[in-house]
């Protein structure tokens, strides 16, 4: 079934050194599609919804593996496999994140049920009542794995192109046991003589669904393993291909947190400075900039001025940035804040990850009394709750200003640990409050 109205949005030693995108699509030369089976219950995180519908970061873990996916151009086709009654919201997470090249298909009672589903999509004789087209190889990835690079499935891919089957291995960490029927151990399998079998796999299209066509029913509802399908269906022998410790399935509630966690210090690594051009905030700012870079792998400075649209921020970073810090002189209010809040706003920065902007205000402190300088500043509550509704968090830092270096230099080192942990932690809670340093 397609849900909508269209089709939403070796010797493998040798590899090809990493490609990516046109240029990796040329190299492969072969049409590429993906079946990611979710159609699960979750039953062993608990809970009452899915996993693969579990937010991180405020988003489903699905939306995550999709966007995976998507980074990845050469695959051409996104067939998610979800239950009947889960179609509706697999749509709208669709919707509400963009996901493009996706098709739904109705899921089964098992794994293995679903992801034959998936792959009838591409079947010729249309037993869903349509059909994609088919594609030389497929690849089969458990949704419920969020981090998938092209890498693994640039490798998978063309693994399967020359040997028709493919996975991704990685090494075991507990020692597998096999016990007999009263619970004793009947004996154990040297652990460096076998894998953990993950995901993502990749099949000759042809192999892999003449494989289901001919599964018996006991593999279909006990099976768990795609490559013994390929082998003893189709006397393939899958090419087993290490991959990144990254490659773990999400099963228990812990694998929520690890992956939000994982995730946030992903986007820990860029940050973005705007300062306009008056001495103290510079000076602050580069102070900031020396310190940051000692925790932060990508740091840049912008000026104000230059801030008209984010093009301009986005510019010097390779990958997006969706961390901004905002430096106000000793007599700053809200204008330029707001601004850079209002450039945020008119770009889909924020729709896949939460965007942090730190609005850093100096303060004189012989001058004036932190208590006035924060209810000079209260704005920042109601701008903070304006801009959490775009998924941009606004947090307040009083910073106090000193001609002497030295002071100056601890206040900056405290200010970055403070901005470092609001950058990490990326909490709502948090949003419109003014800190002191
Ligand atoms: N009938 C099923 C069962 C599982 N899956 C999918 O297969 C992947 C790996 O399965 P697993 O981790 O076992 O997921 P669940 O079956 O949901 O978990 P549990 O066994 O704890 O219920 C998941 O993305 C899951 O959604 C599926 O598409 N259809
Ligand atoms: O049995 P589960 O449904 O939890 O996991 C399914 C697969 O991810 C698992 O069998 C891997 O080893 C790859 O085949």
């Amino acid at each position: 079934m397609q849900a909508g109205s269209e089709q939403l949005g070796s010797p493998c030693e040798q590899l090809a050194p990493l490609l990516h995108g046109a240029e990796a699509a040329n190299r492969l030369g072969i049409s590429v599609a993906a079946v990611l089976p979710a159609g699960g219950s979750g039953e062993r995180m608990g809970g009452g919804t899915p996993k693969q519908f579990c937010n991180i970061l405020e988003r489903p873990l699905i939306s995550h593996t999709v966007q995976a996916f998507e980074r990845v151009t050469w695959i051409r086709d996104i067939v998610v496999v979800v239950t009947e009654d889960n179609l509706d919201l697999m749509k709208s997470i669709i919707q509400q994140y963009g996901h493009s090249r996706v098709t739904l298909v109705e899921g089964g009672a098992t794994r293995h049920r679903s992801i034959f589903n998936g792959l009838r999509a591409f079947a010729e004789n249309k037993p869903l009542g349509f059909q994609l087209s088919k594609p030389e190889v497929v690849i089969i990835h458990d949704a419920v794995r969020p981090f998938v690079d092209e890498d693994i499935l640039f490798k998978v891919t063309t693994s399967a192109k020359e040997c028709g089957a493919s996975g991704a291995i990685r090494p075991l960490v507990s020692t597998v046991i096999a016990s007999t029927p009263d619970g004793c151990l009947d004996h154990s399998l040297e652990r460096a003589r076998h894998r953990a079998s993950e995901m993502p796999q990749a099949f000759a299209f042809d192999i892999i669904y003449q494989a289901y066509l001919q599964c018996s029913d006991y593999d279909l509802d006990y099976g768990t393993e795609c490559l013994h399908l390929a082998q003893k269906y189709c006397n393939k022998k899958a090419k087993l291909i290490e991959g990144s410790p990254d490659l773990w399935k999400v099963t228990y509630k812990r694998d929520l947190y690890a992956t939000e966690s994982i995730i946030k210090d992903n986007l820990l690594q860029q940050v973005c400075i705007i300062t306009d051009m008056k001495e103290d905030t510079v000076q602050v700012g580069f102070l900031l900039h020396e310190i940051l870079k000692t925790q932060v792998k990508q740091v840049k400075g912008i000026s104000s001025s230059l801030c008209k649209n984010v093009h301009h921020l986005q510019n010097m970073f390779t990958e997006q940035c969706f961390n901004f810090i905002g430096i106000n002189d000793k007599d700053s209010n809200f204008f330029g804040t707001q601004h850079i809040v209002d450039v945020l706003k008119s770009t889909s920065l924020a729709v896949l990850y939460p965007v942090v902007l730190v609005s850093v205000h100096l303060i004189v402190s012989e001058n004036m009394s932190y208590s006035s300088r924060v209810e000079e500043l209260s704005g920042i509550r109601e701008l903070a709750k304006e801009a959490k509704k775009k998924n941009i968090l606004v947090y307040g830092l009083l910073m106090d200003y000193t001609k002497d270096n030295l002071r100056l230099r601890e206040t900056v080192t405290q200010g970055t640990t403070v901005i470092t942990a609001l950058i990490k932690d990326r909490s709502p809670g948090l949003i419109g409050q003014m800190l002191v340093v």
